[in-house]
């Protein structure tokens, strides 16, 4: 009893901070196994103190809303933590639905069939809907009251104000959501980034400033008529339809199995393409398709008996952060790693996280939480991830930020959020991390080389440049240790055989800043030879589809870098030849285009800018982003802007009839 007692009294603090305050200190998980514990007492003993949450849907009313009493009550799921669970659930219903044909042999239930609907880890509405008019909206509140936030949930843009159906009052359910991708936007600009996109949207739907409640740019699938004074449907099938023909916004997903089997195989599926949706879902809802079996079946005091929430696997976890390094990468950036006690989230147990940046661990207010709880986050093959401190005091040690490379003791550079060991020669991190991304698979693809070799190289040969590797030896090779003839000559084999690489792979190898295997590829078709893409201008750079102006100004600094150009000086004379495909044949030097500078702006209807701007390249001309004194000529599209008016005002020619340019292209 007293066990129960303090149970109870624990639930109730995390319902509060949970449902209330919408800042839970504990994970789902740990909630879920303390809400467990009280279920098998209460089963074990026979009896369930008055006071108990087990009696109870959601939570506590919050000052400041109108409360809105729904006009059927709104439920909680029963809920099965894996197919065992979900098994009795069934042999429940089939039991149930005997025992009333039992009783009622002139009007039999038909076998059970189901439903299968995503259960969206969000905040339940409550719509209200009179005369064809939105005229409230609900949190789920303790099931038979909520807060009315009209004003909040009008800031949905799924949400209908108005409806087709008029004829007198419906109550239409669904979940409040942040997707995913909005929630990573908004993260990237926030000053202090949100831990979870279901606390998002709970507490932006719960805030009393609905202008707040909009920056959020919530979401809503509905998926319930929970009352209607006119409408009823035979089955699932047909309420869902309503719903769509009525303009709801309904999850794609409801799909309908005659056999549990089915479901299962179903749910199996689910968990494992769980990620592919733009929300968060905690598992998968299974309910029962006939009306007419929900109403005899009915209800706990809780949840109905004919549906039942079937519940992935956890992936988030509190644990107690330890410690956080520093690590010095290819580009000199140092990334600070977590380590926190071990725990286990998704099947795994795991103790490291990795966090983006100084700016990271400030917006996720993690300064000072070193030996405090943090939450973690790890959905499968997805990195962890620490998501924030669990309370917001800063209680904690401070994570204190290097001012010196912990590798090699030079003063660091801060570069916006990221902090930087300039010491581009001889920081060993940075270089063996370097050479290991060189001789990557999608780089130079030597062969048998890893981030090991490299560091053998580095400390036993010297090697601290990816052009060196072209000048080692067979005699030094075979004298180092774990090298043999063999493996020394195969190491020589792969280094000459990569020398006939392709452009883009040896572009991608060079590790120029922000520039990956894409925007390689890119380069490397359009420019053909690493030549031109070395005097290649920023501005002539930015005219690629995809590279915007920090892409091109990093390709532009990397080959004003003399340790850069040095280094490929080396291997080009070592042999390094990367092949491109040929252009087109040479260019006509008498075309009234050859050697002329052109900037496209607008947009084109006959041609794509890229196409135009190929064909232009085709002819000599060189394609520029922006118009200068040295602009030659620049062709308008369509509601061509600034750089149209910058062109009249230095009196620069310009095509503004596509016709005029398609015959200028072809003469
Ligand atoms: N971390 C904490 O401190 C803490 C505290 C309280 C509750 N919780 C979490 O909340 C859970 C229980 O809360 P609950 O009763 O709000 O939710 P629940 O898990 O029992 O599910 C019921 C809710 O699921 C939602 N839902 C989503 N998709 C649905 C669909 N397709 N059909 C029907 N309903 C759908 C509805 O909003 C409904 O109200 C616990 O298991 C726990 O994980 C955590
Ligand atoms: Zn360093």
């Amino acid at each position: 009893m007293e066990a129960m007692k303090e149970l109870i009294e624990e639930i109730g603090k995390h319902n509060y901070q949970y449902y209330t305050l919408d800042e839970p200190t504990i994970s789902d998980k740990e909630y879920d196994e303390i809400y467990d514990r009280l279920v098998e007492l209460e089963r074990e003993t026979g009896v369930t103190l008055p006071n108990s949450p087990t009696l109870r849907v959601g939570g506590e009313l919050l000052d400041g809303f109108q409360p809105h009493r729904h006009k059927a009550r709104l439920w909680s799921l029963d809920k099965a933590q894996d197919e065992n669970d979900l098994m009795l659930w069934h042999t429940r219903v089939l039991k149930l639905i005997q025992d009333y044909n039992t009783r009622n042999p002139e009007n039999l239930l038909p076998s059970p069939t189901f439903v299968v609907e995503l259960k969206f880890d969000g905040l339940s509405l409550n719509l209200t809907y009179e005369a064809g008019q939105l005229v409230q909206a609900s949190t789920r509140g303790n099931g038979e009251v909520g807060e009315g936030i009209l004003a909040q949930v009008k800031t949905i843009r799924s949400i209908p104000l108005e409806i087709p159906y008029r004829d007198g009052l419906i109550e239409v359910q669904g979940e409040g959501m942040m997707f995913l991708s909005v929630f990573d936007a908004y993260n990237k600009t926030a000053a202090e980034v949100l831990k979870n996109p279901r606390n998002a949207a709970a507490g932006a739907l719960r805030n009393l400033n609905p202008k707040a409640t909009a920056e959020r740019k919530l979401n809503a699938f509905m998926y319930n008529v929970g009352f209607s004074d006119q409408v009823r449907f035979a089955d699932h099938r047909e309420m869902v339809q309503f719903l769509r023909d009525n303009k709801f916004k309904v999850n794609p997903y409801v799909t309908f199995f005659d056999q549990i089997e089915d479901v299962f195989a179903e749910l199996r599926r689910l968990e494992t393409v769980r990620h592919d949706f733009d929300y968060l879902i905690d598992g998968a809802v299974v309910k029962i398709n006939d009306m007419r079996t929900r109403e005899a079946l009915g209800y706990t005091d809780k949840f109905p008996r004919w549906a039942v929430a079937f519940k992935f696997e956890a992936e988030e976890a509190t644990t107690i952060l330890q410690s956080v390094s520093w690590e010095v990468g290819r580009t000199g950036k140092l990334t600070p790693g977590a380590t926190f006690e071990p725990v286990d989230i998704g099947g795994a147990t795991v103790q490291h996280a990795t966090m983006n940046n100084i700016g990271d661990i400030e917006r996720k207010n993690l300064k000072f939480a070193l030996g405090t709880a943090i939450f973690v986050r790890r959905s499968n093959e997805v990195i962890p991830e620490i998501l924030g401190k669990v309370t917001d005091e800063p209680d904690g040690g401070e994570i204190i930020f290097p001012d010196r490379c912990p590798a090699c003791g030079t003063e660091l550079e801060q570069r916006g959020a990221h902090l930087f060991c300039p010491n581009r020669v001889d920081c060993r991190p940075q270089l063996v991390a370097r050479i290991t991304h060189f001789a990557s698979r999608d780089a130079m693809d030597i062969e048998t080389f890893s981030v090991k070799t490299a560091e053998q190289l580095y400390d036993e040969l010297g090697v601290r440049d990816s052009a060196d590797l072209f000048d080692l030896q067979f005699d030094d090779l075979v004298k180092l240790q774990r090298f043999g003839e063999k493996k020394a000559r195969k190491l020589l084999e792969a280094l000459e055989a990569c020398k006939t690489r392709d452009l883009a792979s040896f572009l991608f190898a060079l590790g120029i800043p922000n520039t990956g295997k894409t925007t390689t590829k890119a380069l490397a078709e359009h420019y053909g030879s690493l030549e031109k893409l070395s005097a290649a201008s920023a501005e002539e750079l930015v005219v690629i589809p995809d590279i915007g102006g920090i892409v091109a100004e990093s390709i532009v600094s990397f080959f004003a870098d003399p340790v850069m150009t040095g280094s490929i000086a080396r291997m080009l004379a070592a042999g390094v030849k990367p092949f491109a495909e040929e252009k087109t044949a040479p260019a006509n030097t008498e075309h009234p285009l050859y050697g002329k500078t052109v900037v496209l702006t607008g947009t084109l209807t006959k041609l794509t800018r890229d196409d135009a701007s190929k064909k232009l390249e085709a002819l000599g001309a060189k394609v520029s982003g922006s118009v200068s004194k040295k602009t030659d000529l620049v062709i308008a599209g369509e509601s061509a802007g600034s750089k149209l008016a910058k062109a009249k005002e230095l009196g620069i020619p310009v095509i503004e009839d596509e016709e005029e340019l398609l015959k200028l292209l072809e003469s």
